[in-house]
């Protein structure tokens, strides 16, 4: 079993008639936390669209699990066990929680037939789902539609676990439960890739980090590496963590 639980080797994807990725080299090391940071505009979410067969990558290769996954559509990429909540989080506003939980969960019809077991711990994890339960998903707010976004990708057993930008907007005290949520779905042996601008929450949680520039990956390694190293954090992202 390798060690890298998804790998993007020389990935460029094209959207329309703009060149967007330039070749990017990314390893997620399975059972850990993977920051993928950069400044605006620098690729990130290009990347993880790419990942999930979004956007189709024009060269290069995607491999999950050692399989080569470049060519296959979403639903097949999802089916293989990679979650990914997008930036708008992708939950219906105007449906309740309980019927947001029940449409992410691929074999059910009604909650009976969500694993209760996994159900119960989802709410451990996140108790404003079950707090909000038979709310419109529209009326909850910016931290409990990321915390429901995230439980819809983890209805169902997944192995990998991509989220574009989890603490965006949100309040400290809201970042600091959604830190310890991560923490505890990577005990339990999820690995997890995040895009992140919020370079505390980045610091906190990651094990490894990647760093995109202009379409590339400019710099890889151990986060604490990078945290640890106010120069190289100025030169990759302008700014000190
Ligand atoms: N649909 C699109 N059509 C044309 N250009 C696009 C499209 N989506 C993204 N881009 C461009 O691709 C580049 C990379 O965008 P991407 O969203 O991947 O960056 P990012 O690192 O996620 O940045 P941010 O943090 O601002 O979301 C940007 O220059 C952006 O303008």
């Amino acid at each position: 079993m390798s060690e890298n639980l998804l790998e993007l080797s020389g990935v460029h994807t094209h959207i329309a008639a703009y060149h967007i990725l330039h070749g990017v080299d990314l390893v997620v090391p399975r059972g850990q936390l993977t920051m993928l940071l950069g400044r605006n505009g620098a690729g990130k979410t290009t990347t993880l669209r790419t990942i999930m067969g979004l956007w189709r990558a024009s060269q290069g290769r995607v491999t999950f699990g050692g399989q080569d996954i470049t060519q296959l559509a979403t639903p097949q990429i999802a089916g293989l066990g990679v979650a990914y909540v997008p930036e708008n989080m992708g939950i219906f506003a105007d449906l309740t929680v309980k019927e947001n939980m029940v449409l992410a969960a691929r074999g059910a019809r009604n909650v009976a037939q969500i694993d209760s077991a996994r159900l119960q711990w989802i709410f451990s994890l996140f108790p404003a789902v079950e707090k909000f339960w038979n709310h419109p998903a529209g009326k909850l707010s910016g931290g409990q539609k990321q915390m429901l976004a995230v439980s819809r990708a983890i209805v169902e057993p997944r192995e990998l676990l991509i989220i574009d930008e989890p603490s965006k907007g949100l309040a400290p005290a809201i970042i600091n439960n959604m830190i310890d949520a991560f923490a505890q779905l990577k005990s339990q042996g999820v690995t997890i890739l995040l895009v992140e601008q919020n370079i505390n929450f980045a610091k906190r949680l990651g094990d490894t980090v990647a760093v995109m520039d202009n379409g590339v990956v400019v710099h890889a390694g151990s986060m604490k590496a990078l945290a640890d190293d106010e120069e190289l954090q100025q030169s990759l992202l302008g700014l000190a963590l």
